[in-house]
Formats: C-alpha cells, sequence, structure tokens
C-alpha cells in the first residue's frame, strides 16, 4: 500500500472513531415524575423534548423560547395514562376502531433510544436528531400477537423545523401479515380557538365523529371554530396550514409516506377540538384550555396499512412556523400552502 493510501485509510478510521465517540446530539435528564426526557437542541435556539414514556414529543420551541405544542397543565405524567399533549403516537390502532385501548398503546409504553438504527435510503445531513425504538413486551404480545419494530426518528431542522419519521416493521417470524392503523396526534399551542384558521382542507369530504362519521364536503373557504369538532378528513393534500393571527404566526403541516417506502399510504387529516363540555369531563385537561389548543392530526386511518413479514412502512410529518400577517391581509394562504415563504 502506497504512504498516501495508508494515510487515507489511518484518516478514516480516525474519522471513523471520532464519529463514534462524538457525544451524540440531544441529552437524557429527568423529566416530570422522574422520567427520561431527550432533549434537542438547535444552534438558534430552537429546543425539542420527547419523553420515553410514549415515545412522545412534548414541546417544541422556537429560537425565542415560544412554546409551539399544547400540553395540558393537568397532563398526568405517570403511566399507564398517557400525556395529554405533545404529539402522542397513536399505533397499532387509531381511536377506538378495534379491539385495543383507544389509540393503541404506543403512547403508553417505554420506549428506548436506539443508537445504531437501520440506517435511512436517503441521509439526511441534519445530525440534530435522535432514533427511538419500541417492541413489544409479552404483555403486548398477548393483546396484540404481532412481532414489530416501531422506528421513530424525531429531528430538529436547521431552521427549527420538527420532522418525525416513524418506519414500522412486522418482524414476526409466523410467517402472517399484520394491519395496523396510526396517527401523529399533534395538539398545536394556539392563542384562541376562535381566532384561528385551517386553510387547505376546504372542499374535502370527511367524517364526522360527532355524527356517526356521516360523511360531508367541508363548505367554506377556510374551518373555524365554534364549537366542538372531530372529524376526518378524507385525502387530504401534502400541506395544511393553520393561521393564528393573533400570534402572527402560520403553522404549516407537511405528511407523506415517503417515496422509498414502497408502500405509499394516503394519509388522513383529523381535526379535533373537545370544546368546553368534552373538556370538563376529561380529568387531564384545563376546563378553559380547549381555548388553547387544536389537534390536526396527520393520521393513517379508514384504511389500515398491512405489512407482510420483513416489510416496512415509513411515514412522516413535518411542522414548520412561518410568520403571518394575516390580520393586516397580507398573507395569501395559498403561498404558505403552494411553498415554503
Ligand atoms: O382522549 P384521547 O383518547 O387522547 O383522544 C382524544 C381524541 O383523539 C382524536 O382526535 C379522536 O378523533 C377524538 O375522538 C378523541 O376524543
Amino acid at each position: 500500500m502506497s504512504s498516501a493510501g495508508a494515510a487515507a485509510t489511518v484518516e478514516a478510521i480516525a474519522a471513523k472513531e471520532s464519529s463514534q465517540n462524538a457525544s451524540p446530539p440531544y441529552q437524557v435528564t429527568k423529566g416530570i415524575n422522574g422520567l427520561d426526557k431527550v432533549s434537542l437542541r438547535g444552534a438558534r435556539g430552537n429546543s425539542v423534548e420527547i419523553y420515553l414514556y410514549g415515545g412522545q414529543v412534548t414541546s417544541w420551541k422556537n429560537e425565542h423560547g415560544e412554546e409551539l405544542l399544547f400540553v395540558s397543565n393537568k397532563a398526568v405524567f405517570k403511566p399507564p395514562k398517557a400525556i395529554r399533549g405533545g404529539i402522542p403516537l397513536c399505533f397499532p390502532q387509531f381511536a377506538n376502531n378495534g379491539p385495543l385501548e383507544g389509540h393503541g398503546f404506543a403512547r403508553n409504553r417505554f420506549w428506548i433510544i436506539d443508537p445504531s438504527p437501520p440506517p435511512f435510503a436517503t441521509p439526511s445531513t441534519n445530525k440534530t436528531y435522535v432514533d427511538l425504538l419500541l417492541k413489544p413486551t409479552e404483555v403486548d404480545l398477548k393483546i396484540w400477537p404481532h412481532s414489530f419494530e416501531f422506528r421513530l426518528r424525531v429531528t430538529l431542522g436547521p431552521s427549527g423545523d420538527l420532522l418525525l419519521t416513524s418506519r414500522v416493521r412486522n418482524t414476526s417470524a409466523d410467517g402472517k401479515p399484520f394491519s395496523f392503523t396510526f396517527a401523529y396526534h399533534t395538539y398545536f399551542s394556539v392563542s384562541d380557538i376562535s381566532e384561528i384558521r385551517i386553510e387547505g382542507l376546504e372542499t374535502l369530504d370527511y367524517l364526522d365523529n360527532l355524527q356517526n362519521k356521516q360523511r360531508f364536503t367541508e363548505q367554506g373557504d377556510a374551518i373555524t371554530f365554534e364549537s366542538e369538532i372531530d372529524r376526518v378528513y378524507l385525502t387530504t393534500p401534502t400541506k395544511i396550514a393553520i393561521l393564528d393571527h393573533e400570534k402572527k404566526r402560520t403553522f404549516v403541516i407537511r405528511k407523506d409516506g415517503l417515496p422509498d417506502a414502497g408502500k405509499m399510504v394516503v394519509y388522513r387529516s383529523v381535526v379535533w377540538n373537545p370544546w368546553d363540555k368534552k373538556a370538563k369531563a376529561m380529568a387531564d385537561f384545563g376546563d378553559s384550555e380547549y381555548r388553547h389548543m387544536v389537534c390536526v392530526e396527520s393520521a393513517a386511518v379508514e384504511k389500515a396499512i398491512t405489512l407482510k413479514p420483513g416489510e416496512e412502512w415509513k411515514g412522516r410529518q413535518e411542522l414548520s412556523v412561518v410568520p403571518s400577517s394575516y390580520c393586516s391581509g397580507q398573507l395569501d394562504p395559498q403561498r404558505v400552502l403552494k411553498g415554503r415563504v
């Protein structure tokens, strides 16, 4: 081997070692009730917190330290209760559409950090992420008899975007496929529910959970809120915007089954606000907190995803915030929906 070749090899080994020894881009500390919490911090001061309990994002802050997600002041950070707020993961069942507990069990199981997950087909240059893993326990296999690996990568983008990528694999040795439904049950923090509007779902058909899942077509040019809402919008666009003109802020939600997934899934959007009566009926939710939240959930529901042994499904949700001046009439929502502003 030439000396130039030897030097290159040593450099490659050193680079590999240094990358292995480099401290991870996240910190693990104790959160509420001593539960393990992972923190990601961006160069501009943006941050994300994830509880290993539920694999649940519970905080996403912008560079000014403002919280962008809603977590109830009455949230119970104690198993087996799921944490009320942030981004619960509904898996392997959404809502009560099946034999399992509401929204499945992933949101009240302990996930682990996966230091060496299988690589992504398209590696990302962004290194501010953490990989979590959920595998079923013996108890889980009794209530849902399917071996799986659920990998969640939480990434904080350079401009503060929050990207969640899920990879669900059927690891069964029994040769049997399984089917599941899924949602990123995202709770957004808003100034006042009566002041916001959602763009991107107009003219679409939805199933109304408050009216026995009857199918309706959305009228009007945006969704506004003046009472309880619990709807599953069908065949929704990949981008949706929540305009909060009080806060002069627009959330942009992008969602898709990754193109290399081999399994494209039509994502639905679930829109939920419990309003006053249901809020009062929930022990882990303040009576008037419904005014300051809205759930817009990227969901694979109504049509389950089926995986044969060895198959994997990927799906992601990307959240970003753009400043808006909707109240002064300057924001063109179509601009938000068509591209980055
Ligand atoms: O109270 P949870 O089990 O967390 O569910 C909260 C809500 O989740 C979804 O948005 C469903 O569409 C609602 O029907 C449900 O009330």
